[in-house]
């Protein structure tokens, strides 16, 4: 029997599998559009729904395929059922090939349409203004902290906080000559990037090359690839756009570089089961104001996942905490806490309850 014959019952077995599938898939699609029909003019797109059926999947996985791969295949699926439908318009930080592209392609699947803005300003009036459903912003990096800029933002904006991604961040110094470090001017990148990757820059770029902060690490691609003496830093789907050569990859100081990104939109989501509440508080900056604020929240046993400060832009020496907490502001025993809070603090807003990133 020669290796190909061998191989035959196999794949034979294969198409019939692929034919049960496609089967199987498209029945799924039918009664994903019949509940399209049914929620009728409300909102199609379901996140606790989504992080439930991804959970449910992960935990009736027996492999050999992974948990991660087999919820990955099911994102995609369900991005195709919804898209039937119609397909979800998301905003992010452009242009093409940044990791807030990528982060929204990870949460909403391929079947999305991403749409780049040049802000992240930009990115959250398109969704305000109605021109596109969600939007998807990077909110803190395990390296760098906090992405000043969204945290801003998300004081005055009126959409909700409906889901989180996390992201590894895997940065590559790319150029469109196969050189190093000669005849290069400059390297170009966003801040974070440009922080992320300093001790890698300070051992290995000459003094003479200065660095310059853009507005993304793919606008950065996009420049370097239309001038020679200039490198970026940038992603891997960067340097496939830009068609640059990878000279050095995965510049990150920490291996571990990941990004956290929220979702934004017009809706509220139900509990899933697993969910983070996510807060604004703001309190004079006072001795002993910041036990005072977190006390309600310590008394009911609640979690903080994030705890973050920032100088409010508006009043002087007036402080805004961005709180991140386990839980849905739906229940009662946060509910509780809040009620607590909301006697303590000048102000206090909920930016929405979204299920704990599950991919
Ligand atoms: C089918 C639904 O609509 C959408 C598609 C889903 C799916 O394909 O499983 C899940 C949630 C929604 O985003 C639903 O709400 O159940």
């Amino acid at each position: 029997m020669s290796d190909d014959s061998k191989l035959l019952p196999h794949r034979t077995a294969i198409d019939n599998i692929d034919n049960q599938l496609i089967d199987l898939m498209n029945e799924r699609a039918k009664h994903a559009r019949a509940i399209g029909e049914l929620k009728g003019t409300g909102v199609v797109y379901r996140p606790e729904r989504e992080a439930q059926v991804l959970r449910r999947i992960k935990a009736f996985n027996t492999g050999p395929l992974t948990d991660e791969a087999v919820a990955r295949l099911f994102r995609e699926i369900m991005s195709e059922c919804l898209a039937i439908e119609r397909p979800l318009t998301i905003a992010y930080l452009g242009p093409e090939g940044t990791f807030t592209q990528l982060a929204a392609m990870k949460h909403f699947g391929h079947a999305a349409h991403t749409v780049p803005c040049l802000t992240v300003d930009d990115s959250l009036r398109l969704v305000e203004a109605r021109q596109a459903d969600y939007v998807v912003a990077p909110v803190e990096n395990s390296t760098e902290g906090s992405v000043g800029r969204t945290l801003d933002l998300l004081v005055n904006t009126p959409l909700r906080v409906c889901g989180e991604v996390v992201l590894r961040v895997h940065h590559h110094f790319l150029r469109t000559q196969y050189v190093d470090f000669a005849d290069l001017d400059a390297v170009y990148a966003h801040a974070q990037a440009l922080a992320q990757c300093q001790h890698w820059l300070a051992k290995n770029l000459p003094d003479n090359v200065s660095r310059v902060a853009v507005s993304s690490n793919a606008e950065a691609a996009k420049l370097a690839a239309q001038n020679p003496r200039v490198a970026a830093i940038a992603s891997q789907a960067a340097a496939e756009i830009y068609a640059l050569n990878k000279i050095a990859a995965n510049i990150e100081d920490e291996p571990n570089n990941t990004t956290r990104f929220l979702v934004l939109g017009h809706q509220d989501t139900t509990p899933s089961g697993h969910d983070k509440t996510s807060l604004i508080v703001s309190a004079p900056n006072r001795s002993g104001m910041l036990h005072h604020i977190i006390e309600p929240l310590m008394q009911t046993g609640i979690s903080m996942t994030k705890f973050e400060s920032r100088p409010s832009r508006t009043n002087l020496w007036e402080y805004l905490f961005f709180i991140d907490i386990e839980g849905h502001f739906a229940e009662p025993r946060i509910q509780a806490a809040l009620d607590v809070l909301r006697e303590r603090a000048m102000f206090i807003k909920v930016l929405g309850a979204y299920p704990v990133a599950v991919l």
